[in-house]
């Protein structure tokens, strides 16, 4: 392990002047490309006309949305302001028009991660370094008492270095109860049920746990370029009758299979019992469940995790500069 700190361009925030922060009005941007599109919104990259600087502009059309769809936008800008860490999407200004509600934030430029690990196999190295950032970003967020609830590649968005950002807090929410010996949690079964932790399919509960439970997920994806549940089989799991259901659980657990999958064995020892780590059934006994021994975990060895949350430690994948991770149909699809 060595500090890497001198040789590595951070991810930094971009520099703006003080005073242009806080956008709010569309006249102040050059429309430059279509960078995404959500179930919601389309994504733009942007040039500030004055700063020359490009951001992401997310932008929803009021008319398409109803109350509640907006009222979670209100929630979501909420949670968004009041994060600030170096491996999450800095978000500076919302605004809105007639039609139209704007948010401004960082531009990733390297692409989501769904992108990279359907062209590659990435190597246990690199992986590593994406997953012991995201596992500082997801201590964060959980330190400021707010669950990410959608953890999985596509929210996953990488910067020009290749740093990783955990992007997408459309369903996250405040860890706003807590059980009778206090432990904090979040009501509902929301999330991708592929990615979904056993105790939020099956108790529509979610703890900090279940955050580590879909990062388990991803970094199983990540390394083997499938996941251990299909989403078809999860969902009917869920569609299952009540009494079924009370077995959910246990199918899933035996399912699991992990515990023997060849594909698992083709990984380090330290790969393989990281991910049964995250993919423990029993909240207790996972991987998170005390975060501050997340650093410990023999599979994070190679790395500061010091380092790795200053987003100071350099990936091992870096994104091709200049080309735009985008599908260019977006561009023939976008209406403004
Ligand atoms: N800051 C950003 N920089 C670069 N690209 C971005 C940024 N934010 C979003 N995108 C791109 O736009 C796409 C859609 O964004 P996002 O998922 O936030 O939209 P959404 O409408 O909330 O989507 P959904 O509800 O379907 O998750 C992302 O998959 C990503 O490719």
């Amino acid at each position: 392990m060595g500090n890497q700190s001198s040789k590595v361009k951070p991810a930094e925030q971009p520099w703006i002047e003080e005073g242009q922060k806080h956008f709010c009005s569309i006249s102040q941007f050059k429309l430059c490309n279509v960078v995404g599109k959500g179930s919601w919104s389309t994504v733009f990259v942007v040039k500030d006309r004055r700063s020359k600087q490009k951001f992401a502009l997310k932008c929803i059309n009021k008319k398409k949305h109803n109350p509640g769809k907006l009222k979670q936008l209100l929630t979501e800008v909420s949670l968004l302001r009041s994060l600030d860490h170096p491996l999450l999407c800095r978000f500076y200004s919302e605004f809105e028009d007639d039609n139209k509600i704007y948010l401004v934030s960082d531009l990733m430029l390297g692409g989501d991660l769904r992108y990279h690990i359907a062209q590659n196999r990435f190597q246990e190295s690199v992986v590593c370094v994406w997953i012991a950032e995201l596992a500082s970003a997801l201590m964060y967020i959980h330190s400021k008492g707010i669950l990410h609830r959608d953890i999985k590649p596509d929210n996953i968005l990488l910067d020009e270095y290749g740093h990783c950002r955990l992007v997408d807090f459309n369903v996250a929410a405040r860890l706003s109860h807590q059980t009778q010996d206090g432990k904090s949690y979040v009501k509902g079964r929301v999330g991708t049920p592929a990615y979904m932790s056993p105790e939020t399919l099956v108790h529509s509960i979610g703890y900090r746990e279940s955050d580590w439970w879909s990062l388990g997920i991803t970094m199983y994806e990540c390394l083997l370029q499938n996941r251990p549940f299909s989403s078809t089989m999860v969902v009917n799991w869920i569609r299952s009758s009540e009494k079924e259901k009370s077995s959910l659980l246990e199918t899933m657990c035996s399912s699991l299979e992990i515990r023997n999958n060849k594909q698992l064995n083709t990984l380090s020892k330290e790969a393989h019992a990281a991910i049964l780590g995250f993919l423990e059934p029993s909240i207790k006994n996972r991987y998170g469940h005390q975060e501050k021994d997340i650093p410990n975990v023999s599979f994070f060895s190679s790395v500061c995790f010091e380092t790795i949350s200053q987003g100071k430690w350099a990936p091992k994948f870096r994104p091709k500069s200049g080309k735009l991770y985008a599908d260019p149909i977006l561009e023939l699809e976008a209406s403004f």
